[in-house]
């Protein structure tokens, strides 16, 4: 029935302590209601919601700036070093639990700066929580700073020139936040200051946003990998120059779904990725907003679409090869594949 596995639960227990790498997460959203509403009362801060229940059932999304909006307004909690460093800590327990081994963090530096806390208070924040979880669980991590593309490049090469005291723990920039109308083109100077400083560059592309700018992601912004790129699938001649490339798409199935890029699970592209020979990878974006964590991303689509064992195993050897990780470390992570599949 399902190609490798005796059935459905043993698919599941598959997943479940699969070792994995999460390559697509905005730490900003995997804040939960709760942690939301006990730093609203450590900070004096107000929220439109009277409880958790209210929270969650204004997480219905029709498209990625419906999430956005809201998104922003829920960041708003975050004020201390404290409290970024308890965020981090939150989502780093869960991706324990999820058998994550290695994670690559998205923060949104702008969402803060603008709202007056200071740069270091995010960074300081974050990185201790990375430091810790190495020392608690073994995670390794990256850490990658994303410009919001809605706000001018002026904006993000300020955003730039605050990241240069923590280069040493910043690893990378991403492009984030509402995707059509803010093609890649505008940023092409700041990605390539940022390139001239030897950071990785990621970006969204192709999530609402046409194969055009998936193009421009590579050619202009010269990417390491592409956040989502879903929408690369119009266009065969993108579709054979990405798989020719090794290109690593972060695929986000639950996003997709609570974001309408797709209607139905049945629906997503990710098999046909795959069959393609994309470097597909499952993430879960803002998992506290979209439903669940890296393991219920697997599941979903493998319910969805009857993934094999071989196409799982699959998934998460690309997590690791689309890594920023050493080649070292990465013959590492999979090697526990190799031993996880015979055991
Ligand atoms: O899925 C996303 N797309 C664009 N920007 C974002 N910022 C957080 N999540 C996202
Ligand atoms: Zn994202």
């Amino acid at each position: 029935m399902h190609d490798g596995f005796a059935s459905a639960d043993d698919r599941a227990t598959f997943i479940a302590a699969l070792p994995k790498a999460e390559l697509h997460l905005h730490i900003e959203g995997s804040l939960e209601p709760e942690l939301m509403f006990e730093l609203a009362q450590r900070n004096n801060v107000a929220i439109p919601f009277a409880n958790v229940e209210e929270v969650r059932a204004a997480y219905a999304f029709s498209n990625l700036q419906d999430f956005l909006d809201i998104y922003y307004q829920g960041m708003g909690v975050l004020h201390t070093e404290q409290d970024f460093f308890d965020l981090t800590t939150a989502y780093l327990a869960r991706a324990h639990a999820d058998a994550v081994r290695h994670v690559e963090i998205f923060f949104d530096p702008q969402g803060h700066t603008e709202r007056g806390i200071a740069f270091a208070t995010v960074v300081l924040g974050i990185s201790r929580a990375l430091d810790d979880a190495l020392a608690r669980y073994g995670i390794t991590s990256k850490l990658i700073m994303c410009f919001l593309r809605h706000l001018s490049e002026a904006e993000a090469d300020a955003t730039l020139d605050e990241a240069l005291p923590y280069l040493g723990r910043i690893d990378g920039v991403g492009l984030d936040s509402s995707e059509v109308g803010h093609p890649p083109s505008k940023f092409e100077r700041v990605f390539a200051r940022a390139r001239s400083l030897d950071l990785k560059i990621v970006a969204h592309a192709g999530e609402e946003g046409p194969p055009a700018y998936v193009y421009e992601a590579l050619d202009l912004l010269k990417v390491d990998r592409i956040d989502h790129g879903n929408r690369s699938l119009e266009d065969p001649a993108l579709v054979a120059r990405l798989a020719a490339a090794g290109m690593t798409l972060t695929v986000c199935p639950l996003s997709n779904l609570k974001l309408c890029v797709v209607d139905d699970m049945a629906a997503h592209p990710l098999k046909i990725m795959l069959s393609a020979r994309l470097h597909a990878t499952v993430n879960s974006d803002d998992p506290s907003y979209f439903g669940g964590y890296v393991n219920a991303n697997y599941q979903a689509v493998a319910d969805a679409l009857d993934l094999s064992k071989a196409e799982l195993l699959t998934l998460a050897r690309n997590s690791f090869t689309g890594s920023f990780l050493d080649d070292a470390a990465k013959a590492k992570q999979l090697a526990t594949i190799d031993a996880y599949t015979q055991r």
